[in-house]
């Protein structure tokens, strides 16, 4: 019954039933990252349950949904999900939720500000990851389902025509050096394991397992993977709700075997991660070159048109180059034109960059070891003096984009944006470990890996977070953050000279 509600249901509609539920007993907080707080419905019975309510804590902020097209078209809807957007929450509604959970909530993404419960009053409901397919709208047992999340950050390695083979960005992955960056004065949290790892399927020394232990160290410093129980709130109420575990190492029994079941999911999705890599990949020129075009596009003449058609700009959105409402509609269907445009130019691109990873190597695992990341034999690196010529290479991206067509440029920047979302994402999984024990038991006797194909009804595996990100960050943020990496990198851990002086 809920399922075809939900199939005919406007927007509107799903607004009405969001207000019909009382904010301060009906709903759960789940989790919340920088830009967004979570909440899951507690009431069986309303196709509210197969949703989570995400809201934005940016005030004014519109959320574009050409990311989440792309993502459902190369990586398919079943990664993806339904989501209903926008819907207008009343600002007192929000309020009385976050309220409620303020207690739950991690006080470093609390914001400084005092009305910070004053969310974007634009809401989406998007998939509920954390119930499995067959069981919306049922109550799950506590103790045996779990929920886990890993960020797959930076899969690949710099491909750009810009930067010398010898090169620590074509040697290390972004990931490592990262890490680096951020954790440099606590040491402890840094996590020494390269996600690139995770697209190898055959090699015993590379499995998802290896990385989730290494990540595993960083649990509850980092947020790179999260693990929820779903635990029972009430004894009398056959609903459960989701607790974050933090040190599960020690909380959970048995977290081995949680730790093998989900590695074990991982293993049988890889072509997932492989797909997400390519989408990440769209960064084909690195941030100094994007940058450069960036640039550029600021000193020409009609600049800032050229600058709206950045799809995931708001900066420059069409919007605010002009005046009248009519004017403003026009823009509007520009706007959104261009981004159905980026859209399939992206699209193209990521045909062309697995035709590449194909025809190169009829195994992909085979094409992702000869470009593998060099962050674990660091050793060999250091005091080495790399002579990575600085200025011939600004001089090479300037001459670049001068010859370039603005228009290119712009395909450039929309491209890095992209990637830039995909490098950002989650994968989430969850999964009823009951339905495992069978086969946890059996793996060693015989081939049973099918069991995870023959009965997806124990877990399901989505992909989350596809927020675009401001263009203005590749100036705000991004060149900068790359060019203090590459000088702290160099210093402190290959122990060499900056070779920016060089
Ligand atoms: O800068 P990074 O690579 O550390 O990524 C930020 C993430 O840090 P992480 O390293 O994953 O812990 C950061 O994640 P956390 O808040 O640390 O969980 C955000 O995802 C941030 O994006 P936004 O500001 O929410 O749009 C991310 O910012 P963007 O770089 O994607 O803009
Ligand atoms: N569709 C979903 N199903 C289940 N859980 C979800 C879903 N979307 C988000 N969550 C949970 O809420 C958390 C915060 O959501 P999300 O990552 O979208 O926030 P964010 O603010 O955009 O994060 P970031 O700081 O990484 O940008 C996630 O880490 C996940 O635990």
């Amino acid at each position: 019954m809920a399922e075809l509600l939900k199939a005919s249901m406007a927007t509107e509609d799903w607004k009405k039933l969001i207000l019909k539920t009382d904010p301060k007993e009906d709903w759960h907080y789940l989790s919340e990252g920088n830009a967004n707080i979570v909440f899951t419905c507690r009431k069986s019975n309303t196709p509210l349950a197969g949703f989570v309510l995400r809201l934005s804590k940016q005030r004014d902020f519109k959320q574009q949904l050409w990311p989440h097209d792309l993502a459902t078209k190369w990586l398919g809807k079943e990664y993806i999900g339904d989501i209903v957007y926008p819907i207008s929450i009343p600002k007192e509604f929000s309020k009385t939720l976050v309220e409620t959970w303020d207690k739950s909530r991690p006080t470093h993404r609390k914001g400084q500000d005092e009305c910070e419960t004053e969310l974007c009053e634009e809401a989406c409901l998007m998939y509920n990851w954390c119930q499995l397919p067959m069981a919306a709208n049922v109550p799950t047992k506590p103790g045996k389902m779990f929920t886990w999340e890993i960020k797959p950050k930076n899969l690949f390695l710099s491909s750009s025509p810009f930067i010398d083979d010898s090169h620590i960005r074509k040697l290390v992955c972004e990931f490592s050096r990262l890490q680096w960056h951020k954790h440099k004065n606590k040491d402890e949290s840094i996590c020494k394991h390269c996600p690139l790892n995770l697209l190898f399927k055959h090699n015993q020394d590379k499995t998802p397992k290896l990385f989730l232990s290494e990540l595993l160290k960083c649990v509850g410093k980092q947020s790179y993977l999260k693990v929820f129980a779903h635990v029972s709130a009430d004894s009398s109420i056959p609903l459960t709700t989701l607790c974050e575990i933090k040190d599960f190492e020690h909380t959970l029994e048995n977290w081995n075997v949680l730790l093998e079941i989900f590695s074990d999911i991982l293993q049988q999705h890889l072509n997932l991660f492989v797909k997400l890599s390519l989408l990440q990949k769209l960064d084909c020129y690195d941030i100094e070159y994007v940058h450069a075009c960036y640039r550029h596009l600021h000193t020409l003449q009609h600049g800032a048109l050229y600058l709206s058609q950045i799809s995931l700009c708001s900066e420059y959105s069409s919007s605010s180059l002009v005046q009248s409402d009519n004017k403003q509609d026009d823009a509007n269907d520009e706007y959104k034109q261009s981004q159905t445009i980026a859209l399939e130019k992206a699209y193209k691109q990521l045909q062309v960059l697995e035709h590449k990873h194909l025809s190169s190597n009829s195994q992909i695992n085979s094409s992702l070891s000869n470009n593998a990341c060099h962050c674990s034999k660091v050793e060999s690196l250091r005091n080495k003096t790399v002579a990575w010529n600085t200025n011939v290479r600004h001089t090479l991206i300037q001459q670049s984009v001068q010859s370039n067509q603005p228009s290119e440029l712009v395909d450039v920047i929309n491209q890095y944006m992209v990637s830039r979302v995909f490098r950002d994402c989650s994968v989430i999984v969850t999964f009823d470990s009951n339905s495992f024990v069978f086969y946890l038991h059996s793996k060693c006797s015989s081939n049973t890996s099918s069991f995870l194909d023959t009965d997806p009804k124990s877990y399901c595996i989505g992909v989350i977070d596809l927020d675009p990100k401001p263009a203005q960050r590749i100036k705000d943020k991004w060149i900068d953050v790359e060019t203090e990496i590459l000088d702290h990198y160099v210093i402190k851990v290959l122990g060499s000279d900056s070779p920016s002086n060089k």
